[in-house]
């Protein structure tokens, strides 16, 4: 009896729908965003994002990314307004990247790829919790920020800094005191539209908000990125990179613009 080991490179995007039917599903992640189609609408609220520092828990080596947690036990850091109903507590930040600068993003602007995405994910406090919120169709709310390459951004380097005693897969550090509003670009201007989560389970149940606007990223720093791995320490080390799914079909969904 042959034992397949589907080790991440052969368990790729490519092979998800096996495991994961809904890969395949009418409302998946990410998208190509086409601004030409995009709507406007004016019905749209302003982006309403309350961070408390004091809620940063710690930041992990997931295998897939790394992510930087947050309590969640109360409403101290919160999403609410643009295209939600009622307020969605941040549970965690995590970036995608890629092997170079010309590819790492997951959402695409018009075909044209960013070597960074970020994001941040919040739970509808009208669930109980996250594990119950993720699989309701209204559950999650994720804003993604685009990273280009330009000057390097200090307002990462706190995150970049912490990599180092997260190298392999499972570690974990304290990490504690961090606005993740820094993060964001001045303007909060964003595109929305249905969803899921990008990576297995792929469940249907994000809200996207996609910032219009980047913030920068040194090569420097995306080399930083780049250093970190896949595997756990003994295993051969495997790169941390081109942990991006690419954009899936529209499947006639509607992209609205909070912005003329
Ligand atoms: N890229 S993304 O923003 O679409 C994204 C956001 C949150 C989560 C995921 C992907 C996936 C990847 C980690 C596990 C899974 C999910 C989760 C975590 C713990 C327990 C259940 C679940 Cl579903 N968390
Ligand atoms: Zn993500």
């Amino acid at each position: 009896k042959t034992v397949i080991v589907k080790h991440f490179d052969s368990f790729g995007p490519e092979q998800w729908a096996e495991s994961f039917p809904i890969a395949n599903g009418p409302r998946q992640s990410p998208i190509d965003i086409v601004p030409t189609q995009a709507q406007h609408d004016p019905s749209l609220k302003q982006l309403k994002l309350k961070y408390d520092p004091a809620t940063t828990k710690d930041i992990l080596n997931n295998g897939r990314s790394f992510q930087v947690d947050f309590t969640d036990d109360d409403s101290s850091s919160t999403l609410a307004g643009g295209p939600v109903i009622g307020i969605y507590r941040l549970r965690q930040f995590h970036f995608h990247w890629g092997s170079s600068d010309d590819k790492g993003s997951e959402h695409t602007i018009a075909g044209n790829r960013f070597p960074c995405e970020l994001h941040l994910v919040h739970w509808n406090t009208k669930y109980p919790n996250f594990g119950e919120a993720a699989s309701k169709p209204d559950g999650l709310a994720v804003v993604g920020v685009f990273l280009k390459i330009g000057s390097a951004n200090p307002r990462l380097q706190k995150v970049l800094d912490a990599l180092d005693d997260i190298r392999s897969k499972g570690r974990q550090t304290t990490f504690s005191n961090f606005d993740p509003k820094t993060l964001l670009p001045a303007a909060l201007d964003f595109w929305t539209y249905e969803g899921s989560l990008t990576t297995p389970p792929l469940l249907e149940s994000v809200t996207w908000i996609i910032l219009k606007d980047p913030v920068s990223v040194s090569s420097a720093q995306m080399a930083k990125f780049r250093s970190l791995l896949f595997t756990s320490e003994g295993e051969a080390p495997s790169c941390m990179v081109d942990n991006f799914r690419p954009p899936q079909p529209l499947k006639g969904r509607k992209v609205r613009a909070s912005f003329k």
